[in-house]
């Protein structure tokens, strides 16, 4: 009898023995352990997360969890834990808790134990501190949804491309080059530009560069799928790792190339005639002089101004003159070569740019050719033609000047000398440089 309970009390020892080395063991953890009722509140908290939340053992026993959790998280979990069954004993959950440091991001794996019944008896709960790991998670989310946005805006085209083959595209590119995703994605791009030379010219140029670790930025030209051509602005750069993945992100400059076109053929072309005026003049000049200097060839400034030009105007009023100056203007377009620029400065004067001429005489075919347009009659309405003549004053390079603004001076003096002759003649400048 005696030994009978002898072993007993040894076996209560050592259970008793067990349980504080397994509690000890539960201490010494850097986890927060806890036991929960069914209804959520403490039946043990271990030290670790006593010391976490700034409390004491008696003070969690009985208590329920919500204080320690921020407040927005606590539907979540209880949403969470009401999924617990005997089927799903083990829930993990992550939330914030507030703790002594703060509000952070924690773990916690949940199992839950039930009677015979499937009746949930009680919860432990292992927690560990996530805040770090968490919030570089939400970084990275952000930044991932933030470029996501950025990929998938509807403004700027990028594509993907691995080998020069197309592999993903934005949402805007099928409105920038009229293709839906689906028919270019695995395409190569060749398709995109308008010959082989751009093609081969852009890849010469830009994948050095980007095999440099250099970006690559250009203005080129595209072939939508209509056959219409767009300007785009395009930069392209390499992908990390090494899958030869490149991203090119353009941008539509059509709209911007024509307005800027559109005001530039304002700044250099006369309204009334559309032709060339004193600005571009001055430009061609300086560049057919160039030309001719490394070619050695003549350059011919015919400067003209219509005679009797005021009378019509009087007679006929303003709009008839200009009816009469722009159909001298088609004409002495018409006469004149396609290298050659007819220009107006203004009133009724004109300069003809004669270039590439190879003798000093050859800018006498032109301006005949010149001279008959202008000497025909000009219908100006159903009953009434005009006629006018000019008077012509010409300078040569290299015999007058290399210099474009005397030139220009010179076929102005020429001119007033055919003025001064008695009109509808052509007068060469007679000033040789030395
Ligand atoms: N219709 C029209 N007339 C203009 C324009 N610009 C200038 N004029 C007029 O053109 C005339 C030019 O004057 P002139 O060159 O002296 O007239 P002209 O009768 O040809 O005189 P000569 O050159 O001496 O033969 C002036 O009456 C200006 O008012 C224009 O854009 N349209």
């Amino acid at each position: 009898m005696q030994h009978k309970q002898e072993i007993l009390n040894n076996n209560f020892l050592n259970l008793k023995q067990s349980e504080q080395q397994y509690m000890k063991l539960l201490e010494d953890q850097t986890e927060l352990i806890s036991r929960l009722n069914a209804d959520g509140s403490y039946i043990y908290v271990n030290e670790p997360f006593c010391r976490l939340f700034g409390v004491t053992r008696e003070e969690m026993i009985g208590k329920v969890w919500h204080p320690i959790v921020w407040h927005e998280d606590v539907q979540i979990i209880n949403e969470k834990l009401a999924t617990l069954s005997r089927a799903n004993p083990v829930v993990v959950i992550e939330n914030r808790i507030v703790t002594v440091y703060g509000v952070r991001w924690a773990q916690f794996t949940n199992r839950g134990f039930f009677d015979r019944f499937g009746k949930l008896k009680e919860i432990q709960s292992v927690g560990r501190d996530i805040n770090d790991q968490k919030l570089a998670e939400i970084k990275l989310q952000q930044l991932s949804s933030e470029q996501s946005i950025m990929l998938n805006n509807e403004l700027v085209g990028i594509f993907k491309l691995q080998n020069k083959t197309i592999v993903w595209v934005n949402n805007a590119i099928p409105s920038l080059i009229g293709y839906e995703k689906k028919e270019i994605e695995g395409l190569g791009t060749r398709f995109l530009y308008p010959d082989d030379e751009t093609y081969n010219k852009l890849g010469e140029t830009a994948y050095p560069l980007l095999a440099a670790g250099k970006t690559y930025r250009s203005q080129q030209t595209l072939l939508k799928k209509n056959g219409e051509r767009i300007w785009v602005d395009m930069h392209g750069a390499s992908l990390p790792g090494n899958n030869n993945e490149s991203l090119w992100i353009m941008i539509d400059l059509s709209a911007l190339k024509k307005q800027r076109e559109a005001i530039e053929a304002m700044a250099y072309h006369d309204v009334l005639t559309g032709l060339p005026n004193r600005l571009l003049l001055a430009d061609r000049l300086e560049q057919a002089l160039a030309h001719a200097k490394r070619n050695s060839k003549f350059v011919a400034v015919c400067y003209l101004d219509l005679d009797g030009f005021k009378p019509i105007n009087d007679t006929y009023g303003h709009a008839a003159g200009d009816k009469l100056l722009a159909h001298i203007a088609r004409c002495m377009q018409v006469a004149t070569r396609s290298n050659d620029t007819v220009s107006r400065l203004g009133g009724d004067e004109f300069v003809i740019l004669l270039t590439n001429l190879e003798t000093i005489d050859e800018y006498k075919v032109v301006l005949d050719r010149v001279i008959s347009a202008i000497n025909q009659a000009v219908p100006i309405d159903a009953d009434t033609e005009v006629f006018v003549t000019a008077s012509i004053g010409i300078s040569i390079y290299p015999s007058n000047s290399d210099n474009a603004d005397s030139l220009l001076r010179f076929a102005d003096e020429a001119m007033y000398v055919s003025k001064r002759s008695g009109r509808n003649c052509i007068s060469l400048y007679q000033n040789t440089i030395n």
